[in-house]
Formats: C-alpha cells, structure tokens, sequence
C-alpha cells in the first residue's frame, strides 16, 4: 500500500473530484459513512458518544457522523469549535443538516467559556478537531481541550490522524498537544507518522477505511514510502519451475559464529536453508564444527583457522550472496578480519552486514565507504545508533538513515515494529508482518539467513531485504500461533519461514 503525503492526498482528492463527478461533499458523507459503520460495529445505541469537531472538513466528517448516529438512535453529544468564526463549506454545510435535526444535542462553542463534558470511562469520544489540514502544533483552548481528553478514561476515536499529530515528520510537537487516541480510523491511506514508533501512543490501534479515491491516481501517483502487504510479497516471489535444480537457486557463504554464540551460525544457517538457497557454507571457527555439522547437515562447513573467532575471511568461490555477522563477536582478529575482507572484496557484489560485524564497523566508521553499492545493513535501535551517532527520536534515527542510504549508496533496514527498508533513492519501505514473539534472541540472525538466501537466489537487493522481513515477520506470525507471543523461539521462526513462503504465495 502506498503512504501518500498529505499534499499528494490532497491533489489525489482533487483529481478525483474533477474526473470521478464526485463532490467534495459526498467525498466527506463518504468518509462519514464508513467512521459510523465502524463505530456501530463497535458500540451499541445506549452508549454515550461525545463528538468534538473542529472548524476544516475534519470536523464536516465529525458532524456527519453525528448526524448518522443519532438518525440510527445513538446517545450523541456533539461540540462544534467555532473559535475563529470561519468554518470549511462542507463543515457549514454539515453543522446545518444537524441543526435541522430536532432535539439534537448539539454545542457550537464561539469563545473561551468552553465547560468541557464529563468523559467517563464509558464514554466514547469522537476526535474530529484536525486532520491533515493542520498547520502547527496544537496551542491555547485546543492544547488544553487536548489535555482534557487525554487525562480522561474515556475511550478515544480519532479520524484520519490524532488531532495535533501531523501526517509526516512531528519534530517540535509535544505528547501533550496531541491527542491519545486508542483508534485512528485513517481516511483512504495510512500515513508516515503511523511508521514511526514515536507516534504509538498517539494512534493506538488504526484501520484504513477506503472512501473510494480514483484508483487510477493512487496507482500512477509515485510514492516515497510504502507499507508491504502479503499481496505485494506475493508479488515479488517467484514461483518454482518443475525443471529447476539446486544450481538455480544459489550459492551463499554466511560467516557466523564464536566460541559461546555458535547458536547465531545455526539459526540464520537454518533459515538460510529453509527459505530456499540451493548452496549453502557457512564459515564459522573450528569450534563450531561438530555443532553445525550435528544440527544443520544440509550446510557445507568451512572451518576459520581459529578455534574459537573468525580470524580470516576469504571467499573460495564466486559466492552469489555473502553474509556476515551473527554471533562473530567483536574480538580484534575478527574486526582485523572484517576490516581486510572489506577493503579487499574486489568483486562489487553486494554484500549483507549484520549484528556483530556492524559492532565492529561502529568502531571502523571507515568501511562504510568502501561497501559495494547496494550493499545491506541490518541494524536494532542500538546498532544504528553505534554507526552513526545516538539518536534522540525513531523519527530522528529514520532521517538520519535516510541520509545514510543516500550518502554511502546502502540499504538500510532499520529493525522495530516496523521494520523500514531504507534505499539509496529515498524510498522507505515499511514491513507489516510480525508480533512481539518476535523480540527474541537469534530472531536478527534468522533475518540475516532468509535475506541471504533471496540474494543468492537472484533477488535483487533492495527486494532480498524488503521481501525478507515480510517472510520473518510472517513465519513469526505463524510460530507465535503455535507457541504464543511469549513462547516463540528464533529456532521456531527459522522452521516455520518454509510455511511462510508457501502461505504467502497461496
Ligand atoms: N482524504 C480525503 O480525500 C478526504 C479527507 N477528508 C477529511 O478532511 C480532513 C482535512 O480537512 P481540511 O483540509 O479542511 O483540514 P482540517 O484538518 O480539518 O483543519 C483545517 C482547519 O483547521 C485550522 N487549523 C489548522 N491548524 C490549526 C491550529 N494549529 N490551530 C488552530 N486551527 C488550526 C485551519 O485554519 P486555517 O489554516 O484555514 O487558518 C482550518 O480551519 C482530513 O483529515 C479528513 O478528515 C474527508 O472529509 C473527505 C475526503
Ligand atoms: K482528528
């Protein structure tokens, strides 16, 4: 799904008024529609909605819902913020379809003697103040109107966004001046803010309702940033043929391992293996051998010259993809190791960084020029902020790593709830699949084996690491199914990336 910006929103909203014969208007009844079914879904007649609308068609949308609820026998209180005695045409227009209705209980508040509702726990509030016409954060009778509701028990539905949230970037607003929503019924599309982790607590759990915007202008409207579905990794894996064979399906070196974290090796080499690759070796030092040897037969092993670290590491084939990290450690052999492979890999391949080997990169910033082009990093929170600087906000960190991309020409996936693919051009693309199962140890050593595995399949870069957190996120959808959230074990989402595959692709 594409996430727009709030102007592309809105020229797509133009388009579709001049092209669709559709009026601003039924584009807001539209809207309107769909946030009351949602709410009737929800909640019965008895219980008590209080609706507050703000002066732009954020609040039209707010009104008309009102409207809907009581026609259908709600218990509806609505306040209109009339402050600035300038409403939006729609929001005038939808104020007086509620004036015509007898006994509605209805308030337009014009000055600052506003005596705010009681907001009980039973209660549900309708926060229609602002969406994506909002202009700057949030001062004065809205902040404390904000503060009001945000320090009730009251359950809270915003629409389209959280009232004082943007759409895009929030850096200079403050939690108090948004609203806390516990729902966002987001018109047509999700927006950027809804991606960054900063926000969760403003947009509570969020649904997307399809107000019918002309399809022909979202599909050709270019996009900077995208949410991947199960549709979109369905399209990006390619089928099987009947005549094929393991040479088909590539050959991939991951280095991983040291004495005590041989399990890291394991692991991505299962998920490695079970996500397809035709060829797999692993390079791990000597004491790694009967433990892999014993627990992932399907591996070729090629043994470091030390016992316990890797200390050397050089490519004895034409390997299609090559990963390097889990569970290396960070022992000076090894970041010498690392150090000399990079500067030496002479074949432009791009190559795939992870855990440990970022760790080691942190503290030899230098080898981040002399990645190939298009080469992947796999960072946490943590590792990012190792490579390039601590970071205050996941807002920031995003930025930072869209900087990043650009500037050393490098995928960057930044791992979290929504794990984002950040490319070289800009566009980010966040992952939808996963659960908090998810946060496991071994769980980023598995990614690493499934992206490995796409790149030596032929997969591009960008689609390895985009495609590749969609299928972990999936097979730990369906490993928490089988062991619940707190049970799952990175060993059981490496088994279940197989199921996930074919699950995705049925
Ligand atoms: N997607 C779609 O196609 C559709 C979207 N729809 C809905 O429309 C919504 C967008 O509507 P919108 O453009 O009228 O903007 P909205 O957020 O209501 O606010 C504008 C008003 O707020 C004011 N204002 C701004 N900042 C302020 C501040 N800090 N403090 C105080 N005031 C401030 C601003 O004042 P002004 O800038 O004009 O001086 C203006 O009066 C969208 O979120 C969705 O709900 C649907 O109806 C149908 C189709
Ligand atoms: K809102």
């Amino acid at each position: 799904m594409k996430i727009f910006t709030n102007e592309q929103i809105r020229s797509i909203d133009r388009y579709t008024i001049e092209n669709e014969g559709v009026t601003s208007l039924e584009l807001v009844e539209r809207a309107a529609t769909a946030i009351a079914c949602e709410l009737i879904s929800r909640w019965r007649p008895s219980h008590r909605i209080c609706i507050f609308a703000g002066p732009g068609n954020n609040g039209a949308d707010a009104l008309a819902v009102g409207r809907m609820l009581i026609e259908q026998g709600y218990n509806v209180e609505i306040f209109l913020f009339n402050i600035f005695g300038k409403l939006s045409d729609e929001c005038a227009y939808n104020r007086k379809r509620l004036l015509e209705i007898d006994n509605a209980d209805f308030t337009e508040v014009v000055g600052g003697n506003f005596q705010p509702p009681d907001l009980s726990s039973d209660v549900v509030v309708l926060d229609g103040l602002f969406g994506s016409g909002l202009r700057e954060p949030l001062t004065g009778g809205f902040q404390s109107l904000v503060s009001y509701i945000n320090g009730s028990e009251a359950y809270v539905v915003s629409i389209d966004v959280p009232s004082g949230l943007f759409g895009e970037w929030n850096e200079n607003v403050l939690s108090r001046n948004v609203v806390h929503a516990d729902l966002t019924l987001a018109i047509q599309f999700p927006r950027l803010a809804f991606f960054i982790v900063d926000n969760a607590e403003f947009i509570g759990e969020w649904k997307v309702l399809d107000i019918e915007l002309s399809q022909q202008e979202i599909k050709s409207s270019p996009y900077d940033y995208f949410l991947v579905e199960k549709s979109d990794a369905r399209n990006m894996l390619r089928p099987r043929g009947l005549f094929t064979s393991k040479a088909d399906f590539g050959n991939a070196l991951l280095v991983a391992g040291s004495y005590g974290m041989m399990g890291a090796a394991v692991m991505g080499a299962r998920a490695a293996l079970r996500s397809g690759v035709g060829k797999l070796t692993v390079h791990s030092p000597r004491c790694g051998y009967n433990i892999l040897q014993a627990s992932v037969p399907e591996a070729l092993f090629q043994a470091d010259h030390h016992d316990i670290a890797i200390t050397d590491i050089t490519l004895k084939h034409d390997y299609n993809a090559v990963a390097i990290g889990p569970g290396i450690g960070t022992h000076d052999v090894t970041k010498k190791a690392l150090e000399s492979f990079i500067i030496s890999h002479s074949s432009g391949k791009p190559l795939l960084l992870d855990a440990d080997a970022l760790n080691c990169i942190s503290q030899r910033r230098h080898l981040l020029d002399a990645l190939p082009p298009l080469s992947i990093i796999t960072p946490h929170a943590g590792e990012f902020d190792r490579l390039f600087g601590e970071h205050n906000t996941a807002e920031e960190r995003l930025k930072t790593a869209i900087e990043q991309s650009a500037y050393y020409q490098i995928i960057i996936l930044l791992k979290g709830r929504y794990t984002a693919v950040v490319r070289p051009d800009g566009k980010i693309y966040f992952n939808s699949s996963g659960n908090p199962g998810l946060a496991t140890p071994g769980s980023g050593d598995v990614l690493t084996g499934i992206i490995a595995s796409f790149m030596a399949q032929g997969y591009i870069p960008a689609v390895a690491a985009t495609l590749g957190a969609f299928v972990h996120g999936y097979a730990g959808d369906i490993a928490a199914e089988r062991h619940g959230r707190y049970g799952v074990l990175a060993s059981d989402v490496a088994e279940c990336t197989g199921r996930a595959i074919r699950d995705i692709m049925q």
